[in-house]
């Protein structure tokens, strides 16, 4: 018998063991007497109290007895739903987090059931999208939702669309399978076009959905490249989505959402010119046999990209099930903007910061406010550009932008948001630490706001180029670890002074390693002495926003 049984049945036998039956109800008076086990005070005699009642009193007192039992017998259904409540639902976050550890746990915040067809005008048909779960409150409710029907969510959830509390009268639960159900993003950075293919689980239609596994693939230049041919950016698209056809099953397709978010490369496009990127995706995306919904292909702001990747680091770290608010920040080092994000410990974080550095959002009933800012141009390829003064700078064609920063005999052509800039070392100057320093400062100062906080002893979890030029460099492996913000300073006048050494790994190396301690140190103004955690994957789930994308589109958090 399952735990959901045992109590209930316990219950019932103590209280069936308070009843000794007489052979022969008109021979003998009936008589009672009290289970030792259910005695709630001592008894006043050395004797078990009993009761013999003479026959004429027999059937008011077995009228009585009914009654009772009835009374008893109703507790104990209330008490079998309340433990069935408890077992399936209503258990603390950390112990459903830990309860799935056999399975990456993953667990989805908020997906469950499909949602009725859902046809696209000229696009594929849906037929069962994942509908959205009210998150788990933080607390044990005494009346759960999940015994009422679930409100129907049609997707494609608007932007502003936020599933109703509604509250439908008691239903019987349906029989229930274990099923899968698949998601689709496509992240559109500056750097390259990366597809997550993300492999759901619902056990159980009163239980979280669980994140099984997740398919990454990446594909290099990034969308932003193709701005005059448009088409050919649509082509990386196509080849990416072959990907996911080899991945979700085929009866999946028409009811899988496929999804694309653009950060920084496509930000830093005219509006003309990335929108023709982006029509041309959606062209894409439609010839698919995949689910497109309404807003399948858009910019994200950046706001949102450093709250999603929060979203997504915490929840990987078992971070957003705990009731301590225990959370960790983040750091992400794009190719075109780079982001922090971090709930703050202080008030006077969010009073000292201008307004558009917070951003509000729910999740698990919990509201949080997090200090937040994505900084355009300011992620590593931009930075290299700024710090040679190319970036934005006309007479592409004929100039040569030189930087202290790069070994003094190289020469070349580098590529980023579809233009072409030349490159060089300083081939009778000076090359070094100091002068890269000195350079990459004039990219940070008077640009960053450092917030209150960043001192103290919050958490940080640092990924993207940041992991990479780490590992890269040595400092970490290709699983990870731990750094100080000093280790980066070491390291940078390390490779900067031994430039030939370095340059088979990368010649911006040396540029590249002086910006990130320049901007831990100088930009958000962290101590020598800070722990970052470098992490490419957590629980072999890659860290980026993608994740929490993923999670917004299912069940929208309203960030703003
Ligand atoms: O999902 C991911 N897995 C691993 N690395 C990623 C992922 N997304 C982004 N990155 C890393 O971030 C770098 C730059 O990201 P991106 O090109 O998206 O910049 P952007 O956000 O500024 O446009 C990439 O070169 C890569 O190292």
């Amino acid at each position: 018998m399952d735990a959901v049984g045992v109590a209930p049945c316990q219950a019932l036998t103590s209280l069936y063991s308070v009843i000794k039956w007489p052979d022969s109800l008109s021979e003998h008076p009936l008589c009672l007497s009290a289970s030792p086990l259910l005695l709630q005070h001592p008894p006043l005699s050395s004797e078990p109290p009993s009761l013999c009642l003479s026959p004429s009193r027999v059937l008011i007192s077995m009228a009585n007895l009914l009654l009772t039992l009835s009374l008893w017998l109703l507790a104990g259904s209330h008490f079998v739903r309340a433990t069935y409540y408890r077992h399936h639902r209503y258990i603390p976050h950390f112990y459903r987090y830990r309860e799935h550890t056999a399975n990456t746990d993953n667990l989805l915040p908020d997906v469950s059931n499909p949602v009725p067809e859902v046809t696209q005008s000229g696009g594929s048909t849906n037929q069962e999208i994942p509908e959205v779960f009210h998150p788990a409150p933080e607390s044990v409710h005494p009346m759960p939702e999940v015994f009422h029907h679930v409100p129907e969510v049609v997707h494609p959830a608007p932007e502003s669309y936020l599933p109703p509390q509604v509250h439908h009268p008691a239903a019987p639960v349906p029989p229930f399978s274990s099923r899968v159900f698949y998601g689709i993003m496509f992240d559109a950075g500056s750097t390259g076009t990366r597809i997550h293919i993300y492999k759901f689980i619902q056990k159980d239609p009163v239980e979280l959905p669980v994140l099984d596994s997740e398919m990454y693939h990446a594909i290099k230049p990034g969308l932003s490249e193709y701005k005059y041919n448009p088409e050919e950016g649509g082509n990386t698209i196509r080849q990416l989505l072959k990907i996911a056809k080899k991945t979700v099953p085929e009866e999946e397709w028409k009811r899988t959402p496929v999804v694309l978010r653009a950060t920084a490369g496509l930000r830093l496009l005219t509006e003309e010119q990335a929108e023709g990127i982006l029509k041309e995706v959606r062209e894409v995306f439609e010839e698919s046999p995949f689910y497109v919904p309404i807003n399948s292909v858009s910019i994200m702001n950046g706001i949102n990209e450093g709250v999603l990747a929060w979203v997504t680091v915490n929840f990987l770290t078992g971070h957003l099930y705990s009731n301590t608010r225990r959370t960790v920040g983040i750091l992400d080092l794009g190719g075109g903007s780079t982001q922090i994000t971090f709930l703050p410990k202080s008030k006077k974080t969010i009073e000292t910061a201008p307004s558009s550095y917070t951003a509000r959002f729910s999740l698990f009933n919990n509201t949080y406010e997090l200090y937040t800012h994505s900084y355009l141009k300011n992620g590593l390829i931009a930075a290299r550009l700024a710090t040679l003064g190319a970036l934005g700078a006309d007479g592409l064609d004929w100039k040569v932008f030189t930087s202290p920063c790069l070994p003094k005999k190289y020469r070349a052509e580098v590529t980023f948001g579809g233009n072409t800039y030349k490159v060089s070392g300083i081939p009778d100057g000076y090359a070094g630490y100091k002068l890269c320093y000195y350079e990459v400062q004039r990219v940070i100062k008077g640009i960053f706001h450092q917030p209150y906080e960043v001192k103290g002893t919050n958490v940080f979890y640092a990924f993207s180029h940041y992991f990479d030029r780490a590992n890269e460099t040595g400092l970490i492996s290709e699983r990870g670890g731990t750094v100080e913000v000093r280790d980066f300073k070491k390291k940078a006048k390390e490779v900067c002074n031994k430039m030939t050494k370095y340059r088979p790994i990368s010649p911006f190396l040396c540029m590249d390693m002086t910006y990130i301690t320049c901007l831990l140190k100088e930009g958000f103004g962290f101590k020598d002495s800070t722990v970052l955690h470098l992490a490419k994957k957590v629980n072999n789930v890659e860290t980026s926003w993608a994740l929490g994308a993923t999670f917004d589109f299912f069940r929208n958090f309203n960030i703003h």
